[in-house]
């Protein structure tokens, strides 16, 4: 039985469709409506993304291990695994061969949790074809090598590949995904070309893809996400306010700005769909498995509990670790990761990390290397400029509140006071 969302973007408009809802589709040639893809991954987001394939009038083959898995989306339509209750498009065919599902088809998504991503492409990287876009959905940092998805695929795969990377990353959950609630993410590649393919290929009116070429910067920002993710629910499961939510989103996209721009991220990529996007989608949605896991060690659950109670991974926890070897690596300052990296692996309690981040020295909000890539200079900021209508710039002027009455004598004046400040 196909889903009712079946080919909302197929050749022509689907039924129900108005002519004008059918021209505001994307143009769409013939020759690649019959097109069959390849979702290597039968999680709940390999699953997801082949229903979202299938509905747009593709025929798709999802790769799994779990052989009871696969009898049951070929003959019952649904993955009682991941996603029970899902009713799934006779469009998908799951296999447990990597070879038979890749075969003739336009393009891959690989959604493959990163720990066994390595491990997944060195076993079947001899039959992935060469040619079509092949779409990295995984959001993770490798232990030790430090290395996201995208650049295990670069290092792994023969040059003849490399054009043909892609990474999908964004606000995107599985449960929302296959249930058709509007979705927006980014798509990124090195080649434009292929950006803008991959994009043609996964869009429709209820899943929209921003393409982008900063593949770096979109994988690194979804990935550490996830650590964040962990802090937040831990926030909410202590119940620290939406105060603390918020400064904790916010501060966890200033880790996430260092990060980026030291590993080459262009800085305006981390306000975009899969920066501040998909941050703020697992900081505040509870259907994040990272939000979750923080939240229940709040609730005073142990680690290994949760992860194995849980069986869906939780990419946060791994990249926990990466990111502390990062901090050492980089040298860069990553306070909540730390603390995050403190409560998963060290036994710290919520309650310290929380007052270890608050005991930190008052700092600047922008640091330098995030002021060095847009162009400002290092160290202390220089006063706000304004521009006024007629006469260029000046200095925007600050008025003492005691010059009226409190009396303010030299010793006094502000800049006085700060020199006595740590
Ligand atoms: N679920 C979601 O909402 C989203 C997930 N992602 C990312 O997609 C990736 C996959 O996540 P999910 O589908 O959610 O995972 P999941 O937790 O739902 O399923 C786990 C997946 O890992 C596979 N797996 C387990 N051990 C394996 C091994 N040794 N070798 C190969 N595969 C193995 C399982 O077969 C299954 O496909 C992750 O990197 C995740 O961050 C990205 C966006 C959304
Ligand atoms: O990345 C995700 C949504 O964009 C899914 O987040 P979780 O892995 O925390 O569930």
């Amino acid at each position: 039985m196909s889903s009712a969302a079946d080919s909302s973007r197929g050749n022509g408009p689907a039924s129900g469709t108005t002519k004008e809802e059918a021209a505001s589709l994307p143009p769409h040639p013939a020759a690649l409506t019959t097109r069959c893809a390849a979702v290597l991954g039968g999680g709940s987001f390999g699953t997801a993304l082949s229903q979202l394939l299938a509905r747009q009038g593709t025929q798709v083959r999802l790769w799994m291990r779990d052989k009871a898995v696969i009898e049951s989306i070929n003959e019952r339509h649904e993955n009682p695994k991941y996603l029970a209750g899902q009713n799934l498009s006779e469009k998908i065919k799951a296999t447990s061969s990597v070879a038979e599902a890749v075969s003739g088809v336009a393009v891959v998504l690989l959604a493959v949790p990163t720990a066994y991503f390595r491990g997944f492409l060195l076993e079947h990287m001899s039959v992935l074809p060469v040619g079509v876009p092949l779409i990295c959905c995984s959001k993770g940092i490798e232990n030790d090598t430090l290395l996201t998805p995208f650049e295990i695929m670069e290092y792994e795969l023969p040059g003849k590949y490399h054009r043909y990377i892609v990474v999908l990353s964004g606000p995107s959950f599985a449960k929302e995904v296959i249930n058709g609630k509007p979705t927006s993410v980014t798509i990124a590649a090195r080649d434009p070309a292929i950006a803008k393919l991959a994009q043609y290929y996964v869009s429709d009116k209820l899943f929209r893809a921003y393409r982008s070429t900063d593949v770096i910067g979109v994988e690194i920002c979804g990935a550490i996400k996830n650590v964040y993710a962990i802090a937040a629910g831990a926030c909410d499961g202590c119940d620290f306010g939406f105060d603390g939510r918020a400064a904790m989103i916010t501060r966890g996209l200033a880790e996430i700005a260092r990060l980026a721009v030291i590993k080459g991220a262009n800085p305006l990529t981390i306000s975009g769909l899969a920066g501040v996007g998909d941050l703020v989608l697992t900081c505040t949605g509870n259907l994040s498995r990272n939000w979750q896991v923080g939240n229940r060690l709040a609730q005073g659950e142990k680690l290994e509990d949760v992860i194995k109670s849980m069986k869906m991974v939780a990419e946060g926890v791994n990249t926990a670790k990466s990111l502390m070897q990062m901090v050492k690596k980089y040298n860069i300052e990553m306070p909540i990761a730390e603390e995050v990296y403190k409560v998963l692996y060290e036994g710290k309690s919520i309650e310290e990390a929380m007052n270890s981040l608050s005991s930190r020295a008052l700092g600047e909000e922008i640091d330098d290397t995030v002021k060095e890539v847009v162009g400002l200079p290092a160290g202390p900021s220089a006063p706000v400029v304004a521009r006024q209508a007629g006469s260029g710039l000046r200095q925007s002027s600050l008025t003492l509140p005691g010059a009226g009455g409190i009396g303010v004598d030299d010793q006094h004046t502000p800049s006085k006071l700060v020199e006595h400040l740590p």
